[in-house]
């Protein structure tokens, strides 16, 4: 009986997966927030960096990548989350992650104030990638304990988020260290995935 209950239960509310994608500029919170998601606990963490192909001998097969990747599990919701660094010099492979990506996490340093141009082209230069067309986003303002950050609400403006209208986004404002707010995204894509 409880097994019949199980299997009609998965019917009814099927596993969700979700190929996720994490990035944002280097320092933002990527790694801390992938692993207070995973284990639930603050890791230190160091930038996470990779190798890029800078010589012609070297190939892509040849290259460190600068990345972690990690299953988080929330409800029935299965995110396969890719955070790959954000430092200037390896932002070039950001490209070999985009294939299937169906949600792409943009996370974005809310105190960062003099970087928050830069966040704003990197951002609009990947929403312009074909191989990310279909992927919504969710923006991550993180670091909102920090005294000077600014709102979603203010994020949503400097970052123009209006603008964007070929596809669903929504900003939440989160704590890595304390994991305030991250679920309010993951409910966020939980919805989506299953409209
Ligand atoms: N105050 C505060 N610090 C945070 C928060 N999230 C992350 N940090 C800190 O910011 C620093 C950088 O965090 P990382 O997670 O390594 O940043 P990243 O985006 O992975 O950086 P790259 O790997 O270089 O792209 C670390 O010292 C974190 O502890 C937060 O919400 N609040
Ligand atoms: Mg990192």
């Amino acid at each position: 009986m409880g097994l019949l209950f199980s299997k009609f239960s998965s019917y009814l509310f099927p596993n969700i997966e979700c190929r996720t994608l994490m990035l944002g500029l280097d320092g933002a919170g990527k790694t801390t927030i992938l692993y207070k998601l995973k284990l639930n606990e603050t890791v230190n963490t160091i930038p996470t960096i990779g190798k890029a192909p800078f010589s012609k001998l070297e190939t892509i097969h040849q290259v460190i990548p600068g990345f972690n990747v990690e299953t988080v599990t929330f409800q029935k919701l299965t995110l396969t989350v890719w955070d790959v660094g954000g430092q200037e010099t390896i932002r070039p492979l950001w490209k070999y992650y985009f294939p299937n990506t169906t949600t792409l996490v943009f996370v974005v340093d809310s105190s960062d104030v003099e970087r928050f141009s830069d966040a704003k082209e990197e951002l609009f230069s990947l929403l312009a990638e074909q191989e990310l067309a279909n992927a919504q986003l969710l923006v991550f303002a993180n670091k909102q304990d920090m005294p000077n950050a600014k709102s979603p609400a203010e994020l949503t403006n400097i970052l123009d988020l209006g603008s964007i209208k070929n596809r669903e986004w929504f900003i939440c404002g989160t704590n890595a260290h304390t994991g305030q707010g991250l679920y309010d995204g993951l409910m966020w894509v939980k919805k989506q995935m299953k409209a």
